[in-house]
């Protein structure tokens, strides 16, 4: 994170604190709601205390330009956990600085969050997949980090964590555990999956080829968030679950040819028998992902009964 933004922490947590009731100036967990997802909140406790913030009002936050993404922090309890929801994110190809981008995962990790659900709409690779399923995220290839785009480049925080984190067990085996526990205790073990989230910087959904590549190192789903905050959660050492809704299928076989229409000549036998792939776009991602809200508050909800104890106490804040 650039030195442009160590000094402001401590300013919006001081801001975001003085908005809040005795209960809620801790918080144990978050919960990043992501694109058409931000019916997660409504599975907060109904008779709590509740504060909803948005993202304009608080000092040195971004502001959330996608559809589906409202741009609202809201603290609240959840099975009376004190919790923050960011209802809405950040994405670096609103143009956003990735620091800035993943600002509130340090924002959140200074309030005290050490449990990290982070969620998101994902395009499915793996040929298994359909629109609707729900993976659990088990590991992240993220394109643009290997490309030099990591939250973490600039002076190390210190306070945060070392220069040089793993991310070798970024997503937290028990917190997956509790997601497939969840999942059978539920019923909807036909739509969980368990898969690897490839991390492209966007705008533009995938080409074939750039699918293909994607396929080939093992992704599984495809999308445009969730690495660079996971990256700043583990680095300030906050355990993390990752839940992709998958929202489409992405289209990754060859490219129909047009040539042997023109000349004559035999079609590709890579293209023949080729079942058509259909252009994703947002619409269809915000459509499945309300498809499915309901079931995943549902789940949201009963991964919070089952969740693990707490880990040890951080020293970051
Ligand atoms: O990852 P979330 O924020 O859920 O949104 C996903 O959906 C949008 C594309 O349809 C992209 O922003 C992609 O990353
Ligand atoms: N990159 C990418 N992001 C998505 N978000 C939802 N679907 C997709 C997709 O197919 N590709």
């Amino acid at each position: 994170m650039s030195r442009h933004y160590a000094p402001k922490y401590d300013e919006t947590v001081a801001w975001i604190r003085s908005k809040c009731p005795p209960s809620l100036q801790h918080v144990h967990i978050a919960v990043i709601c992501g694109s058409g997802l931000s019916g997660l909140v409504d599975s907060v406790d109904k008779d709590r205390e509740k504060v909803v913030i948005p993202y304009k009002d608080i000092p040195h936050f971004a502001t959330s330009t996608v559809q589906g993404h409202p741009g609202n922090l809201v603290l609240a309890h959840l099975n009376s956990i004190p919790t923050a929801f960011m209802v809405g994110r950040f994405h670096f190809y609103e143009g956003h600085d990735l620091a800035l981008t993943t600002y509130p995962v340090r924002v959140l990790a200074l309030l005290g969050v050490h449990t990290l659900i982070v969620t998101n709409a994902a395009g499915g690779l793996n040929e298994a997949y359909v629109p609707g399923d729900v993976m659990a995220i088990k590991d992240h290839i993220s394109v643009a980090g290997l490309g030099g785009r990591n939250p973490l480049i600039g002076a190390n925080e210190e306070r945060f964590g070392p220069r040089f984190p793993a991310m070798s067990d970024a997503y937290d085996p028990d917190l997956r555990r509790t997601f497939f526990r969840a999942v059978k205790e539920l019923g909807m073990q036909s739509i969980a999956r368990e898969g690897t989230y490839c991390y492209v910087a966007g705008p533009s959904y995938e080409t074939r080829g750039e699918a293909r590549l994607l396929v080939q190192a093992g992704g599984d789903a495809v999308g445009m968030s969730t690495a660079p905050e996971v990256v700043a959660a583990r680095h300030a050492g906050i355990r993390v679950l990752g839940i992709s809704l998958i929202t489409n299928r992405v289209p990754y076989r060859p490219v129909p040819s047009v040539s042997h229409e023109i000349l004559g000549t035999p079609v590709p036998p890579a293209e023949k028998n080729q079942a058509p792939e259909q252009v994703v776009n947002h619409e269809e991602v915000l459509e499945v992902s309300a498809m499915r809200a309901k079931e995943l508050q549902g789940l949201v909800r009963k991964i919070f009964e089952l969740l693990p104890p707490p880990p040890p106490t951080r020293s970051t804040h």
